[in-house]
Order: C-alpha cells, then sequence, then structure tokens
C-alpha cells in the first residue's frame, strides 16, 4: 500500500517493529498528557488563507543561521536508529540530504559521527550534546564533531535526568546486544548498560548557565540550545550569548505537563529583539 502522510508511516512501525523498539519511539513521559497535547495543538490551528495571488511559482527555501534549507523543516535529534533500521543514522543523513535539510545528529547515534559524515558527504549537519559527568568524553565530541564539519552545536537543556517512560519501565528496555551508542564507545568504565545503553546517572544533572561559557572555550560552532519553554529562558539564552534556541518539550518524553510546543501559552518571539531567532519543532 501507498505510504501517503506520516501516519502510515507510523501505523507501519507500529505494526513491523519489535514492540520494545515501538514502545521507545513512541514514548512520552508519565501520563503522556504533554505528548498527546503536542498533536492537539497543532490540530487547533487554522489557517488565513488569502486568495488570489499567484502561486504558479512556489519557493519554500528559507535559511537557519545563514545556511539554506529547501523548506522550513529540520530532522530533529533522535537516538537509537539502528532500532528500526540496520542502517541507522546513515540513512537519516542521506535523506537529510536529499531533502536539502539539516539533520541533527544525536549524541545518541547508533552509527559514529565519522560514519554519519561519510555516509553524507558535504549535507548540512548540526550535532546534539549531552553533558556527561565525564567532562572529558562531552569535550571529545565536540571537537569532533567540529572536526568532522557539523556545522552547529545544539546542546539539549531538558534531560538532567530521563523522563519516566511507564512502556520502557515495563519493557524493561535494552539496546540488543549487538547495538551499540557507537559516539561512546570506551566512554564509561564497567559493564552495567542498564539505562538506555549507559551507565546509570552518567548524564550531569549539575548543568547550569555557566556552562554555555565552558562550550564557547570548547567550539567556534554556533550553539543553539534546545528544550526551552519558557520566554525567561529564551532571554537567558541571548544574555549568555547563543546563536539560537529550539522551542520544545522533547516530544513529551520529559517533563509532563509542560505546555505543548506550539501552545498558545508560549512566546514564541523570545529573544527575537537581538537578532536570535526560536526555531519551532514539529513534534513526535
Ligand atoms: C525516539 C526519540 C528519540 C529521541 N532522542 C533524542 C535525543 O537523542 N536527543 C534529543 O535532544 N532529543 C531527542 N528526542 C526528542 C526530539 O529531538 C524532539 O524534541 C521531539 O521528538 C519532538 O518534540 P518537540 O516538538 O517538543 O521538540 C527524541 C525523540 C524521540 C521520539
Ligand atoms: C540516558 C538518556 C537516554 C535518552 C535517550 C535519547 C532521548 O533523548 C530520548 O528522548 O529518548
Amino acid at each position: 500500500m501507498a505510504m501517503v502522510c506520516l501516519l502510515d508511516f507510523e501505523a507501519y512501525a507500529e505494526k513491523y517493529l519489535p514492540k520494545i523498539a515501538w514502545d521507545f519511539f513512541a514514548a512520552g513521559a508519565d501520563e503522556c498528557s504533554t505528548r498527546d497535547e503536542n498533536i492537539l495543538a497543532y490540530k487547533r490551528i487554522r489557517f488565513r488563507p488569502r486568495m488570489l495571488r499567484d502561486v504558479s511559482m512556489l519557493d519554500t527555501r528559507t535559511k537557519i543561521l545563514g545556511t539554506e534549507i529547501s523548506f522550513p523543516v529540520g530532522i530533529a535529534p533522535t537516538g537509537f536508529h539502528q532500532l528500526a533500521c540496520p542502517d541507522g543514522e546513515k540513512s537519516t543523513a542521506r535523506a537529510a540530504k536529499a531533502m536539502g535539510t539539516c539533520y541533527i545528529a544525536s549524541t545518541y547515534s547508533t552509527c559514529s559521527l565519522e560514519e554519519i559524515a561519510a555516509a553524507a558527504p558535504g549535507g548540512f549537519r548540526w550535532f546534539q550534546l549531552y553533558i556527561h559527568r565525564n567532562r572529558a568524553v562531552s569535550r571529545q565530541l565536540v571537537q569532533q564533531a567540529e572536526a568532522l564539519g557539523f556545522q552547529g552545536l545544539v546542546l539539549t537543556a531538558d534531560l538532567p535526568y530521563t523522563g519516566k517512560r511507564r512502556n520502557d519501565v515495563r519493557n524493561g528496555f535494552q539496546l540488543p546486544p549487538h547495538m551499540k551508542l557507537k559516539n561512546l564507545e570506551g566512554a564509561f568504565e564497567g559493564n552495567d548498560r542498564s539505562e538506555y545503553g549507559l551507565p546509570p546517572n552518567s548524564l550531569d544533572p549539575s548543568v547550569t548557565w555557566d556552562d554555555i561559557y565552558w562550550l564557547r572555550s570548547l567550539t567556534h560552532l554556533p550553539i543553539i540550545i534546545k528544550g526551552i519553554l519558557t520566554k525567561e529562558d529564551a532571554e537567558l539564552a541571548v544574555r549568555h550569548g547563543v546563536q539560537g534556541i529550539i522551542v520544545s518539550n522533547h516530544g513529551g518524553r520529559q517533563l509532563d505537563g509542560a505546555p505543548a510546543t506550539v501552545s498558545e501559552k508560549m512566546d514564541h518571539s523570545s529573544g527575537t529583539k537581538s537578532g536570535n531567532r526560536g526555531y519551532c519543532q514539529c513534534s513526535r
């Protein structure tokens, strides 16, 4: 059957993926109220179409941080692509390049940054960072991403601890033994990989705005903060000299009860006074 829209891909994935993988991809935190509200908030949006405007020539191109993309949608960072496809993030990188848009590769990719870069030479890519307690690991990843030609550094700010995704807990989610978080191989001691393929508590929950200065000292890349949900934090981002923010509630996988990404309660103009732009992501 022809795949016509994203919902068709979603239904296909639910039918054919192992339950443990599907549940991971579909997860929301706790009661999933924010995850579900993300979709409902989009459905409530109504356009105000104007007529007789000569639409014979359409141009959907736009720019993010000065780089042109063919349409105003990029690919958000998501971990563990090999759970869905053996080629993993290499396929995602190729698809993004073919579509002329930006791919943000996750720290928790199942392909290495080198493999991702080699799969789609010249593609427009940013690297998404989670900061680990072992700062040397994070420093090395940032510097490797820059050396490989990634063009932006996205710091995910909304995961000091992992949200409680109930089905992952029920399923006892583990990465299959043949799958590795390639960017973090050799980064940790011991054999316990019980938290999403990582040792428990490997992320650093003590990260603050001051760490933006630390990141700045490591790289010349533009820094974008992902997971901003309030005007106050957007303003702090501007004050700390970052080049962009991504308005996001992490697909409702983190703080259940947070507003929908396109909620009318959000002030999407935050930060624009000093020329910074907020990027709004599509949920799921
Ligand atoms: C399966 C899955 C894995 C994800 N992995 C990451 C990740 O590794 N890093 C990250 O910053 N966000 C991750 N996210 C969150 C997405 O980047 C994105 O924020 C979310 O899917 C869309 O919600 P939003 O519109 O609130 O941003 C993941 C989301 C999903 C569904
Ligand atoms: C130890 C943290 C695992 C997080 C996995 C990737 C991610 O961000 C997600 O939302 O899932």
